[in-house]
């Protein structure tokens, strides 16, 4: 006991000598040198213990936003966390698969390794001093990471590794978010889940075009420093073309799951004005691709310069009706063309990172070529109907086969029938329970074989139409050949002047130039 009491009375006696000498030290020390010392003290303390500790902080800035640092760490350390941690903590995270992310609690330590160097990572609470009543009781627990390493490793630890955790972290997040599908109904974006199943495997095409649109998006999400170099946005527009039901829209889907891209699908009817679009525009996020369906019916976009052209006739003409027409016209097209290719390469369109545009049509030769030109639409691509590759593909997709004898005659018919993916995926789809594959492609050939003969009636009948109008445009022609061949006997024989008109007069003229 006595011995306790003396040791006590010694430490009292020791703390308060320290703190004289402290205290003397402040305050009689000329300032150079109590650097001096401060410094060499430093160095001593460092060689004792020589690590360093960085804090990442929860929350920072005048607003006490929350650090998008913080929250990378937090997602990074997370499957560490979860086999390492004895006391975890459940985060709900939003719009994302893994709705719940376990991060680890207070003062539990993980450790990680980077190119053969170990660090320690461990999560503190601030709790505050006083516990005084706040508007905000949020704010008062604040939390920070703590990054320990030895100091002999500073460079890359401060340098690749943190850099790497950051970028870690954040590509974890876009990995499990879920992804969006927005479109616009008023002024502003509303979005539902997007979960369409379609992938590249499951589209069906060659493969060779398959690989090819594949190479092109992986070279373009890779493409952060190329396009930074090059001075373009990093931005990639694809045209997406050919007849109603050949996997255009799929095709997006494919994308936009290949990518993990978010879609914003863009009804441009729902714009009111070209300053209306800009602002979607700005809205839209990166990492997103974003949709303009069948572009040549959404607006009046496709003939705006030919219409323009055509005004400029009638008004020089002085033709009031048409000037009228054209009045109603431009007051109902409040999106011009000009808008839109802004929207497309305009100098705001290269805010917010990575984006894709996707124009899709039935029809591309109605498109203005400003529209589509390389360079805004860098890639056009034809889908087409089926051929054997594409059909082979559906088979495996609808029937899990990848052979039959029966594909021998499918090939065959589809070669000289246009028949579109959708139509053939149709008629794979078992109709009754015990429909086999056998059963299905027995009724796809007999399809084929209706859409063919189809295809020859209509071609039949168009012929028949073209024959009957050049018929028309002969008999004509011979009517008129008579007509002119009289008159000119009369003016011969009769010498009497005849007025023709300029159709007959101009047709005589060339009749001449011919014989000459
Ligand atoms: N190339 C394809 N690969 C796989 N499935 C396809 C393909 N083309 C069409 N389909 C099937 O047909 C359906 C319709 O296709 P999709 O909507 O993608 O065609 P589209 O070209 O966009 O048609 P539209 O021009 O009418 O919008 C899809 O749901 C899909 O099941």
């Amino acid at each position: 006991m006595m011995m306790m009491g003396e040791t006590w009375s010694q430490l009292g006696s020791l703390i308060a000598t320290a703190m004289f000498l402290w205290a003397m030290f402040d305050k009689y020390f000329p300032h150079h040198l109590r650097s001096l010392i401060l410094s060499h003290s430093k160095k001593l303390a460092s060689f004792v213990y020589p690590y360093i500790q960085i804090k990442f902080h929860e929350f920072t800035g005048e607003y006490l936003k929350r650090s998008e640092a913080y929250a990378a760490i937090e997602t990074y350390l997370s499957e560490k966390s979860s086999s390492e941690a004895k006391s975890l903590k459940a985060v709900v995270v939003k719009d994302s698969s893994q709705p719940v992310q376990l991060s680890m609690d207070e003062n539990e330590e993980v450790t990680d390794e980077f190119e053969g160097i170990k660090v320690w990572w461990v999560v503190k609470k601030i709790t505050p001093r006083t516990q005084s009543f706040s508007f905000y009781p949020e704010m008062e627990e604040k939390r920070y990471y703590k990054l320990t390493f030895h100091k002999s490793h500073q460079q890359i630890v401060c340098g690749k590794y943190i850099s790497h955790v950051l970028q870690e972290g954040k590509a974890i997040t876009v990995r499990n978010r879920q992804r969006k599908l927005c479109i616009n109904k008023s002024r502003k974006w509303s979005h539902v889940t997007f979960e369409h199943p379609a992938s590249f495997d499951t589209l069906a095409m060659e493969s060779k075009k398959k690989e090819d649109i594949i190479n092109d998006l992986i070279k373009f999400s890779q493409g952060k420093e190329y396009y930074a170099k090059i001075g373009k946005p990093w931005k990639r527009g694809y045209l997406l073309y050919g007849p109603p039901g050949t996997g255009k829209s799929s095709m997006i889907a494919a994308m936009a799951n290949f990518m993990n891209y978010d879609i914003y699908d863009l009804e441009l009817t729902n714009v009111k004005d070209n300053t209306q679009l800009r602002r979607l525009l700005i809205e839209t996020t990166s990492k997103s691709i974003i949709v303009i369906e069948d572009i040549d019916c959404s607006l009046d976009l496709t003939g705006q310069r030919k219409k323009k052209k055509e005004r400029v006739n009638n008004e020089e003409k002085n033709d009031p009706a048409s000037k009228m027409a054209n009045g109603e016209e431009e007051s109902n097209s409040k999106v011009t063309l000009s808008g839109l290719l802004n929207f497309i390469d305009g100098l705001w369109s290269a805010c917010g990172g990575e984006r894709i545009i996707v124009f899709t049509t039935n029809y591309v030769e109605k498109l203005d070529p400003a529209l589509i030109r390389r360079g805004r639409m860098d890639k056009h691509i034809e889908l087409s109907y089926c051929g054997l590759e594409a059909f082979k593909v559906l088979a495996r997709n609808y029937l899990d086969i990848d052979s039959h004898p029966l594909f021998v005659t499918i090939g065959h018919l589809l070669e000289e029938t246009n028949i579109t993916p959708a139509d053939v995926a149709e008629n794979l789809m078992p109709k009754a329970l015990n429909d086999d594959a056998g059963t299905c492609l027995e009724k796809l050939i007999e399809a084929i074989k209706t859409a063919k003969e189809e295809a020859k009636k209509k071609a039949e009948e168009e012929a028949r139409l073209k024959a009957e109008k050049e018929e028309r445009k002969k008999q004509e022609a011979t009517q008129e050949d008579v007509k002119v061949k009289s008159l000119a006997k009369e003016v011969k024989e009769n010498g009497v002047e005849v007025v023709i008109d300029d159709k007959t007069l101009a047709k005589e003229v060339k009749e001449n130039e011919v014989i000459a």
